[in-house]
C-alpha cells in the first residue's frame, strides 16, 4: 500500500473506530424505545425479527404472501390471547401486558384493501382535506394524486404546480413568517374536559411554508405525500385541534369500518372482570366506559399517513382527545411495517408487532390510548399480491400498483369528542 491510501484507510479506521465509540457513549443514555427504534430502523444489517410478532403466521391463508414478501417474524413473540369476534370472520387478539389493545388481523377483504387505497388517493388527498403538500405549494382542486394521474395520461396536462412562498405575502402574513423560528418540539398538554376552554384559545398560526420549495410537477410531489387530514382540523404547531376551522364529516366508508371493528370486539374479554390486570385500569371521573361503546364511539378527527419505505414515525403519545380512553382504529395498508407500543414513557421496553395489509389495531381504555408507540421501518418489497392489478382493473390500478410497491398507507381514526358533543356551545367559534 502506498503512503497516501495507508494514512487515507488509516484515518477512515480511527474516524470510524471514534465514531463507534461516541455512539456507544450514547447508547447507554438512550431510553428502551430508543433502542428498539434504531433496532429496527438498520438497512445493514436487517433487523433480526425473532423477537416480533407476527399474527398473520396464524392463517394458513396468508402464508404465500409471508414468504413472497421475505420478512417474518413469530406467532408467540409474546403472550396473546384469542377474543370472540361478533359479526366478522377475522380473528381477534389481545395482549395481557398492553391492556386495551386489539389487533384484528386480515380484518379488511382484498377488495376493501384497494378500495381504502383509491379513496386515500384520490378522493380524500385533496380541498377541503389539508395535506402537508399544502403547507408548501398551491395545489390544484383536484389534489396531487389526481393531477399525477391526469398527466400520466396526457402529458399536455402536465403542471408546475407553484410554491407558497414564491406568492407575495401580505402583511399579516410576513409577519407571520418573521415569528416562526426553527421547528420545535412541543410537548402538548394532555387535553380533557376541563382545559379544553383554554387550549381552544391558544393562537394557532398557520406553518410557514418553505422558502427554498419551487414549482413542482405532481410527479415529483406525490412521493412526498405524507398525511392527509380526516375530520377536524390538527394544529401541528401546538399539537392541538384547531376547532375555529370547522368540522369535516368523517367518510362514511371509514366511519363504518371503524365502527364495525369496534362493534366487533368483544369488550368484556378485553376490559372485563375476568381480564386480569386490565380491571386495575383507571378511568378517571367517568369510571370504565367500554360498556357503552356500542353507542358512543363516534369518530370524528384522524389522519391518513402516506409512508415510502425510508419513512418512519417516531415514538409519541396521541393525547389531543379530550375522550382519552375511546378507541382508535388504525387500518394498514400495501407494504408490512414494524409497529413499536410500549407505555406511559419511553422508559418501557416497547412490544413489536408486524402489521400487514388488511389489518387493523384498535388502541383503547386508559393505558394503552396513552402509550408511546411508533412505526420504525417499513419492510420494503411486502405489497402483498392481491394489491397488483388483475385483467379486469388494468388500466385503472396500474398506477395506484406502481405508488404502492413502494408505500405503506395507515388510516388512523380518533374521537376528539363525546358523542353529540359540540364545541361551538361551549366557546365563540
Ligand atoms: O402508522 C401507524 O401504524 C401508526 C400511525 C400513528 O401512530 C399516528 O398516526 O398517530
Ligand atoms: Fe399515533
Amino acid at each position: 500500500m502506498d503512503p497516501a491510501s495507508y494514512k487515507k484507510a488509516r484515518r477512515h479506521f480511527l474516524k470510524s473506530t471514534r465514531d463507534r465509540d461516541n455512539s456507544a457513549a450514547h447508547s447507554s443514555d438512550w431510553s428502551p424505545f430508543r433502542v428498539a427504534e434504531k433496532r429496527f430502523k438498520s438497512k445493514f444489517p436487517p433487523p433480526d425479527l425473532s423477537n416480533v410478532l407476527d399474527l398473520a403466521l396464524l392463517d394458513p391463508q396468508r402464508i404465500h404472501e409471508i414468504n413472497a414478501g421475505g420478512w417474518a417474524g413469530r406467532p408467540d413473540a409474546f403472550p396473546t390471547r384469542r377474543i370472540n369476534l361478533f359479526d366478522s370472520d377475522a380473528k381477534g387478539y389481545i395482549f395481557p401486558h398492553i391492556p386495551g389493545l386489539v389487533v384484528l388481523p386480515s380484518f379488511l377483504s382484498h377488495q376493501k384493501q384497494k378500495d381504502l387505497v383509491e379513496w386515500s388517493l384520490s378522493e380524500h388527498s385533496k380541498q377541503p382535506n389539508e395535506t402537508n403538500l399544502d403547507i408548501h405549494y398551491i395545489l390544484p382542486p383536484e389534489g396531487v394524486w389526481n393531477a399525477y394521474v391526469a398527466a400520466k395520461s396526457d402529458p399536455s396536462l402536465d403542471l408546475h404546480i407553484p410554491p407558497k412562498s414564491s406568492v407575495v405575502l401580505d402583511a399579516f402574513e410576513q409577519y407571520q413568517e418573521q415569528e416562526s423560528g426553527p421547528r420545535q418540539l412541543i410537548n402538548n398538554t394532555p387535553a380533557d374536559s376541563d382545559n379544553f376552554d383554554s387550549l381552544h384559545n391558544v393562537p394557532k398560526l398557520p406553518a410557514a411554508p418553505s422558502p427554498t420549495a419551487h414549482p413542482s410537477s405532481p410527479a415529483t410531489l406525490l412521493p412526498k405525500l405524507r398525511w392527509a387530514n380526516i375530520g377536524w382540523f390538527y394544529h401541528w404547531g401546538t399539537k392541538q385541534y384547531d376547532f375555529t376551522k370547522g368540522k369535516i364529516a368523517v367518510h362514511s366508508t371509514i366511519r363504518d369500518i371503524c365502527k364495525h371493528a369496534v362493534r366487533a370486539a368483544d369488550w368484556n374479554q378485553v376490559f372485563g372482570n375476568d381480564s386480569g390486570d386490565a380491571g386495575d385500569l383507571d378511568w378517571g371521573e367517568n369510571g370504565p366506559e367500554w360498556m357503552d361503546w356500542n353507542e358512543t364511539y363516534e369518530p370524528d378527527a384522524g389522519i391518513v399517513n402516506f409512508y415510502q419505505t425510508k419513512d418512519t414515525l417516531m415514538a409519541h403519545v396521541d393525547r389531543s382527545e379530550v375522550c382519552a380512553t375511546s378507541p382508535l382504529v388504525s387500518i394498514s395498508l400495501g407494504n408490512a411495517a414494524i409497529f413499536l407500543i410500549g407505555g406511559p414513557t419511553r422508559d418501557t421496553e416497547p412490544s413489536p408487532i408486524l402489521l400487514r395489509s388488511g389489518d387493523v389495531v384498535i388502541m383503547s381504555g386508559p393505558a394503552c390510548r396513552r402509550s408511546y408507540h411508533g412505526v420504525p421501518r417499513i419492510l420494503e418489497n411486502t405489497l402483498p399480491s392481491h394489491m397488483l392489478s388483475t385483467d379486469e382493473d388494468q388500466r385503472e390500478w396500474e398506477l395506484y400498483e406502481q405508488y404502492m410497491k413502494t408505500t405503506r398507507i395507515n388510516i388512523n381514526v380518533r374521537q376528539v369528542f363525546p358523542k353529540g358533543f359540540a364545541p361551538q356551545q361551549h366557546v365563540d367559534i
